[in-house]
């Protein structure tokens, strides 16, 4: 992202103060009911401080004001922590507005160049854009190549290979083109174009409550009502007893004791954990996927390029029943020669680095045979006849075996050494004739293996999916410490046991970027697209990472599990500290109708006054005082749910009991000289 808007700024923090007030606005109060009782509390306490004597109440007006006043600010606190969390956004969205201009589009309209709107382009038009010009909207390349600037959209600033056909072949409106020139076909129509997306995500204009969020919201509200008949049947119970408790004092005890903590941070909670997912260069397409990344239960892995760095390059050719090694590059060189894979490329710079010549010529007029994950093969049909190929041993075997060829004896040892290395051995073959294997080199990334611990720690079970052989594939998953892998797995494989995992009620996630990804994307409860990647694979899953690093998944997976610990840990907070504040507020109500129950006072606070307003004032500052914890999230730690649990319902249930006490008894110590 272009701004990484500081967490209070300024002008954020002016603009959260104002839209503090503005939210008082009893409508948009509404939608969050308990905040929306303390208002009408607020409502009744002013009432009160002009009519003191209203409902038969014997509470100096002095008090009802100062009621009426820590009420206002109550909401106002809680106001302000939700546009605090929403201001982050706006601002974001701000920035990414100005990369929206209008532009001009050269429109392609029957063989000719006509001059459009960006805005009139329609999904299916094709434009052509030259050097220096903008990608007028999102779109698939269709004809050339061009490399691109994206930092308007990633903040990335090396520009990118833009092509026709392949994973790579997907562009963003709003992103620049630096040279050469390339005809795209439009994918979005006006108004629904990634940058559209992005800005009324991060805007929070599409913010919907999260089912996680509904549910818990529920809960709250029931929670409220309970205690709103409780206090509403109170007087009655008072007036049996002889004992007459006001109105200014019920409503403190109300507000005391709904849960206003958790009502005024929820929503903010559930802002800045989408905000951090922004911050980390991940679109989440909404809340709900975030949520469901903290969920999850197991992850599928790509091998290369995931776990491993995926620069697998040709390090050495191994000559196989009696040919040469000199024989095993020159085919490797031949079928490498219009392959633009890393692995293509690679086999020409080893035939260089060993001085090794070929004969170009003699690809002349053949046809080649592009790379493709379903035959995991590439090669050439040679104008004369012959046909070369390269690829994963089994399918060269099968492909030989095709052709009534023979299997060299030392094939199998040959591409055993490389595979038990955690390479990648590719078969070189001419018709019926394996001449040989190409050791393609990879690296597991480093700290691979303390991640897939944590994952396991966090009860995450890790597969690793990978084309490559059962060997190589065993020799990675042991290095990198990955739960369980599949071998030889086709592109159809991953939805398979994505399925599968499903069945037994796991949630699941995965990244992909290439066009066969987008069903298993599609299928996944966290689909992570990368940026890089092709529309379909993008408009398929749920997020898309702008960086196009696919083991960023990990840490989403973090951000989801903070943001449910978060949410739960101020929750528990949050009750624990209602349960106080009765301690606090009851005794006092009954010591204020009958002065001689001063055994009810367990805190030993000053007056029945004071212990109430202690109460209803440690009630409000509570709020600001947790909007850095709602914001950052509570500090994380890679442990089971269950043992998450425990130690949060220690820390922040047993801690949600004593700060109250603790707080109520300070302020109470200060007040009561004047009350
Ligand atoms: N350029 C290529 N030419 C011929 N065969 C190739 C080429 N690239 C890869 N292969 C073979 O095809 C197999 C599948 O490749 P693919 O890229 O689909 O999966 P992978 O990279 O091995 O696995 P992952 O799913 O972890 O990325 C590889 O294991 C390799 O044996
Ligand atoms: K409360
Ligand atoms: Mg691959």
């Amino acid at each position: 992202m272009q701004t990484k808007t500081s967490m209070l700024s300024g002008p954020i923090i002016r603009n959260a103060v104002k839209e503090a007030f503005m939210k008082l606005d009893p409508r948009v109060m509404f939608r969050n009911p308990i905040l929306f009782v303390v208002e009408i509390g607020f409502i009744i306490t002013l009432f009160l401080c002009f009519f003191p004597g209203a409902f038969q109440g014997s509470t100096p007006a002095w008090f009802n004001i100062v009621v009426a006043a820590i009420l206002l600010v109550t909401l106002l606190f809680a106001n302000f922590a939700e546009a605090l969390a929403e201001g982050r956004g706006k601002a974001q969205a701000d920035s990414l507005k100005q990369t929206k201009k209008d532009i001009v589009a050269n429109k392609w309209v029957g063989g000719e160049i006509k001059q459009v709107a960006s805005t009139d382009l329609r999904k299916g038009d094709i434009v052509v854009i030259s050097q220096g010009e903008m990608i007028p909207g999102d779109g698939e390349v269709i004809e050339g190549l061009a490399s691109v600037d994206e930092s308007a959209i990633t903040g990335e600033s090396a520009p990118v290979i833009k092509e026709a056909g392949g994973d790579f072949s997907s562009v963003t409106g709003g992103t620049r083109v630096i040279s050469d020139q390339i005809k795209v076909r439009i994918t979005s129509d006006p108004g629904e174009s990634f940058l559209d997306r992005m800005i009324s995500l991060v805007e929070g204009a599409k913010r919907q409550k999260t089912p996680n969020e509904i549910a818990l919201n529920t809960v709250l509200i029931s929670l409220t009502l309970i205690f709103l008949i409780v206090v509403v049947t109170l007087p009655f119970f008072g007036d049996y007893l002889n004992i007459e408790i006001d109105v200014p004092v019920l409503i403190a005890l109300l507000v005391c004791l709904i849960p206003t903590t958790i009502g005024g941070l929820l929503s903010a909670i559930g802002i800045a954990g989408m905000d951090r997912v922004t911050r980390f260069n991940v679109i989440a397409m909404s809340g709900k996927a975030v949520e469901a990344a903290g969920d999850i239960n197991t992850i599928i892995l790509d091998k290369t390029g995931t776990i491993t760095y995926g620069n697998r390059m040709a390090s050495e050719f191994i000559p196989v029943g009696g040919a040469k090694q000199i024989e095993v590059g020159e085919w490797a060189a031949i079928s490498s020669m219009k392959d633009e894979t890393p692995e293509g490329r690679s086999v020409l710079d080893l035939m260089k680095k060993l001085e090794l010549g070929y004969n170009e010529s003699s690809a002349s007029g053949g046809e080649f045979i592009e790379f493709k994950a379903e035959t995991r093969m590439s090669g050439i049909d040679l104008s004369d006849g012959r046909k070369v190929r390269k690829g994963a041993v089994d399918a060269i075997k099968r492909w030989v075996a095709a052709q009534n060829g023979i299997m060299p004896t030392d094939l199998d040892v040959a591409a055993d050494k490389v595979a038990s290395a955690g390479g990648t051995p590719l078969a070189v073959a001419v018709d019926n004739r394996i001449y040989g294997v190409i050791y393609l080199k990879d690296t597991v990334k480093p700290g691979m293996r303390e991640r897939f611990d944590q994952m396991r720690q966090m009860g995450i079970k890790t597969v690793m999916c990978t084309g490559d052989n059962p060997l190589t594939a065993a020799t990675i998953a042991r290095e990198a410490g990955v739960d369980d892998f599949i071998a030889e797995s086709k592109p159809e494989d991953k939805i398979a046991v994505i399925r599968r995992e499903q069945a037994e009620g796991k949630l699941v996630a995965m990244t992909g970027d290439g066009t066969n990804d987008a069903p298993a994307l599609a299928q996944a409860d966290v689909g992570i697209a990368m940026n890089s990647g092709t529309v379909a694979a993008k408009e398929a899953a749920n997020m898309v990472d702008l960086d196009s690093d696919p083991s960023k998944i990990i840490e989403v997976v973090a951000i989801g599990k903070q943001l449910l610990m978060t949410r739960g840990a101020l929750t528990t907070f949050s009750i624990s500290n209602d349960i106080a504040k009765y301690f606090a507020i009851l005794p006092a109500m009954f010591m204020l109708a009958i002065p001689e129950m001063n055994t009810l006072n367990v805190m030993q606070l000053g007056s029945p006054m004071s212990a109430i307003l202690s109460a209803l004032i440690f009630n409000a500052i509570i709020i600001p005082l947790l909007i850095p914890l709602a914001m950052k999230g509570v500090a994380y730690k890679a442990v089971s749910s269950a043992q998450l649990l425990k130690r949060n319902l220690f820390i922040y249930g047993l801690g949600g009991v004593i700060v109250p006490f603790a707080g109520i008894k300070l302020i109470d110590l200060v007040i009561h000289l004047w009350v």
